[in-house]
């Protein structure tokens, strides 16, 4: 069988926990081939971003056209875009590429605190990326400005705040609950067939979290064209980052939040 090909399009990192460096581990942790379009420089490390250089919308559109009129994609993973001009830039590729499974995580401020989205460009992310997203995965801090809501700290509130996300055209939304407190980490799946999955894991107990949300929406990126559903590929993908975590106090990246350990030796199923 051939080795799928996996796109992140996303910002750099340079300390190696989120961004691009955090999707081409995971991609070639959980059997995929990495691809990736640079939307943005960070000067980031475990503590925290200094500096956000943008890349320039034309340069973006000119690395995905030179990609995809030559490569055929399996799965396609959406992380920070810094820029209005860049979602259009991306959202234009959507539209003329049509790549299948594409995943959208719609960052717009790391744990740190610093934005990664410009204000502005929330309204193009809400009215023309997530109609052309088969899985938008929102954090409660995301969710709540997508909708232009306050944040929801409940499982019953977050998942009518999930179903109002669906009506802004997403075909899936996973609202993910890392930031509520307990002993499990729970995100919610719902679809628009009014059906609403629970993924629970076990809360690890570490400060180093930083690329929890890259890592999960390019695993899930990486394990849908493996797997024969979303929910499939949120479940193992999950399993993958609580690992992941779970290991994250075996490295040394940093005084601040610690990435997580992309960790190979575990994994090695397949459904
Ligand atoms: N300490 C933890 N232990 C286990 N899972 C966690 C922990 N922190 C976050 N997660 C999981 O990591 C993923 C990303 O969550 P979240 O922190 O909400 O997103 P983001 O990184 O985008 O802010 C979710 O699946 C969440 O449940
Ligand atoms: C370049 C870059 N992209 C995304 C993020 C945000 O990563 P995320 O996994 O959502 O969470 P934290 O890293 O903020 O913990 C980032 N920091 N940098």
């Amino acid at each position: 069988m051939r080795t799928c090909n996996i796109l992140s399009i996303a910002g750099s990192d340079p300390s190696g926990g989120a961004g691009i460096q955090a999707d081409l581990k995971t991609f070639s942790a959980l059997g995929g081939y990495g691809m990736s379009v640079v939307t943005a420089l960070t000067a980031q490390s475990t503590v925290g971003v200094t500096a956000v250089q943008e890349v320039p919308a034309e340069f973006v559109t000119r690395q995905l056209d030179t990609l995809l009129t030559d490569a055929q994609v399996d799965a396609v993973k959406i992380g920070m875009l810094g820029s209005a001009g860049v979602v259009g830039a991306v959202v234009k590729a959507l539209d003329s590429y049509a790549p299948p499974n594409v995943v959208v995580d719609p960052v717009m401020v790391a744990k740190s605190g610093d934005r990664l989205l410009a204000p502005e460009a929330i309204a193009a992310v809400r009215a023309d990326l997530l109609p052309r997203a088969d899985l938008v995965t929102p954090n409660l801090p995301e969710a709540a400005e997508l909708l232009g809501e306050n944040e929801r700290r409940d499982l019953s509130s977050m998942r009518e705040q999930a179903e109002r996300l669906l009506e802004l055209g997403a075909k899936r939304v996973l609202l993910k609950g890392g930031h509520l407190s307990g002993q499990s980490s729970t995100d919610l799946l719902v679809t628009p067939d009014g059906l609403t999955e629970t993924f629970s894991a076990e809360r690890i107990p570490t400060r180093n979290t930083h690329g929890t949300g890259c890592t999960l929406s390019s695993a899930i990126a990486a394990l849908r064209p493996q797997r024969r559903s979303y929910s499939e590929a949120v479940r193992d993908a999950k399993d993958y980052l609580t690992e992941a975590l779970r290991h994250a106090d075996e490295l040394d990246a940093g005084r601040g939040k610690g990435p997580v350990h992309h960790f190979h030796r575990w994994w090695g199923s397949e459904a």
